[in-house]
């Protein structure tokens, strides 16, 4: 799959990565799977002195995620963007960063009583962060398709994803 982006986009434990890690294996072509968690894991928010210092920061890391999005998609590798984003501006940053590709939009969701069951099975997630994200209005957006990670496995989810783009492309 070359010359289009596919977005996951939802809340914290809805199975982004797990849907993006299935896209990869279930590809013909190489993709990358880019996180803004990749960058933000530079550095560390407890290091933080002041808010201010804390924001530049998260500029940074926004920048870089750009750049290196701007960078794969004038590649010929395929893209898949996991995004828990709730900034509007920030998220239209990372899809103009995508142009000139077919970007597909993908709202990930899932009933809040799954995401707190999968968050309790998580070491890497403190308790709470999926029910503070849980109906932003940011994932009311209109979206390309949704996906709802609790009727199937991620193997079963990138397969309607690519059924959907197929299907569009037709
Ligand atoms: N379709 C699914 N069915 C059952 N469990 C799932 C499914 N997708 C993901 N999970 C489980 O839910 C947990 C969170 O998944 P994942 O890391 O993919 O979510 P995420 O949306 O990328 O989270 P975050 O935004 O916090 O990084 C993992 O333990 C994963 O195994």
């Amino acid at each position: 799959m070359t010359q289009i982006a596919i977005v996951l986009h939802g809340p914290s434990s809805t199975g982004k990565s797990s849907l993006a890690k299935a896209l990869q294996d279930s590809s013909e072509a190489p993709m990358f799977h880019i996180s803004l968690d990749a960058f933000v894991e530079m550095s560390r928010r407890r290091d933080m002195r002041s808010n201010e210092e804390l924001s530049q920061a998260l500029r940074i890391h926004h920048l870089n995620l750009q750049s290196t999005l701007k960078r794969v998609a004038a590649s010929h590798f395929g893209i898949v963007l996991d995004l828990v984003l709730r900034d509007t501006t920030a998220f239209e940053e990372c899809i103009s960063a995508l142009a000139p590709r077919r970007t597909y939009v993908i709202g990930v969701c899932c009933p809040l009583v799954v995401l707190e069951e999968r968050e309790r099975n998580r070491p890497d997630r403190g308790e709470g962060l999926a029910r503070s994200q849980f109906g932003h209005p940011a994932y009311s957006r209109l979206y390309s398709m949704r996906l709802d990670t609790s009727t199937c496995s991620p193997e079963e989810g990138a397969q309607r994803i690519r059924s959907f783009i197929n299907a569009q492309s037709q």
